[in-house]
């Protein structure tokens, strides 16, 4: 990728371990709605390549998206619990305006943060907790319609709709990642849910640098680690993308906390 990668929502967590191991790989584009501080910003980042701007202004977008090859989308409201005024804006309007300055500036590819909560409601009561359980074989592809769990659940359903509208419409290769739970340095404790959708720091950056490198038209894939347990298939993404997880979260069991440790 020879021209700028325009990274948004850069100063987020996501947008963090993407920038930590891969600060270094691509001429990177930050943009996020708040300041960034100095040491969320890659040493050899141009301050004129820092954006503040939200994702819903679009004179401030086509600015940002001057000459970008690709983006990583990653800026709205990450909170399962958020109210739908919240996602309308920053999550539904936001998207549609990046994949509609993406379109306007020639951009080629846009890898978008899903979520896990676009299909959360597959988990039903009779499926749980089984279904996070490494004995379980009930698998999620990519190919299911959406079942959102929440009303984030559903914006994170209208980002892919949009993404699958503006591949068609315009022939943007776009990839929607439906993210599970990513925390830094070892899985979530004492809770299954979040140890069977693990993604660990370097394996978001190695993923979200296929989505980058990769070809590819119109894709959904899931972002989990290479967990023993796991309803999320990741066949797609190693298909497609070339993804090659390094981390598992069988691999920390014997150093969660016990309670009286
Ligand atoms: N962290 C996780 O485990 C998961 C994250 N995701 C998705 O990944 C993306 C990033 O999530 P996180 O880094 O965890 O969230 P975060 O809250 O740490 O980062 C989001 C960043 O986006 C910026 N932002 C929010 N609304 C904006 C707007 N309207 N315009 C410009 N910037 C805006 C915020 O200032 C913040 O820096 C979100 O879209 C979230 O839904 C999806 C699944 C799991
Ligand atoms: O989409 C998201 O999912 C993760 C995991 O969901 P949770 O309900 O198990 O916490 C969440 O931590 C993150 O904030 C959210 O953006």
């Amino acid at each position: 990728m020879d021209e700028p990668v325009l990274l948004t929502g850069a100063g987020g967590r996501v947008g963090q371990a993407i920038l930590r191991d891969l600060a270094g790989e691509f001429d990177w584009r930050l943009l996020d709605r708040e300041p960034l501080p100095s040491e969320r910003i890659p040493a050899d980042v141009d301050e004129s390549d820092v954006f503040v701007a939200d994702v819903t202004d679009d004179d401030k977008l086509d600015e940002a998206f001057d000459g970008v090859g690709a983006v990583i989308h990653l800026a709205g409201d990450p909170r399962p619990e958020a109210p739908w005024d919240s996602v309308l804006r920053n999550n539904i309007d936001g998207t549609q305006t990046v994949y509609e300055a993406a379109v306007d500036a020639g951009v080629q590819k846009v890898a978008f943060a899903s979520s896990n909560h676009a299909v959360g409601a597959y988990e039903t009561d009779e499926r749980t907790p089984e279904m996070y359980r490494t004995d379980d074989e009930y698998r999620l592809d990519g190919t299911e319609l959406p079942r959102p769990s929440n009303l984030y659940g559903v914006s994170k359903a209208a980002g892919e709709t949009l993404g699958r509208y503006y591949h068609d419409e315009y022939e943007l290769s776009v990839v929607c990642v439906r993210i599970g739970n990513l925390t830094r340095g070892h899985p979530p404790w004492d809770y299954e849910r979040g140890q069977a959708m693990w993604l660990s720091y370097r394996d978001c950056a190695h993923l979200f640098e296929r989505c980058l490198l990769a070809d590819y038209d119109y894709e959904i894939v899931y972002g989990i680690s290479d967990n023993d347990r796991k309803y999320y298939s990741l066949e797609r993404a190693r298909e497609v993308l070339g993804y090659e997880p390094a981390d598992n979260s069988a691999d920390f069991a014997d150093q969660q906390p016990t309670s009286s440790s």
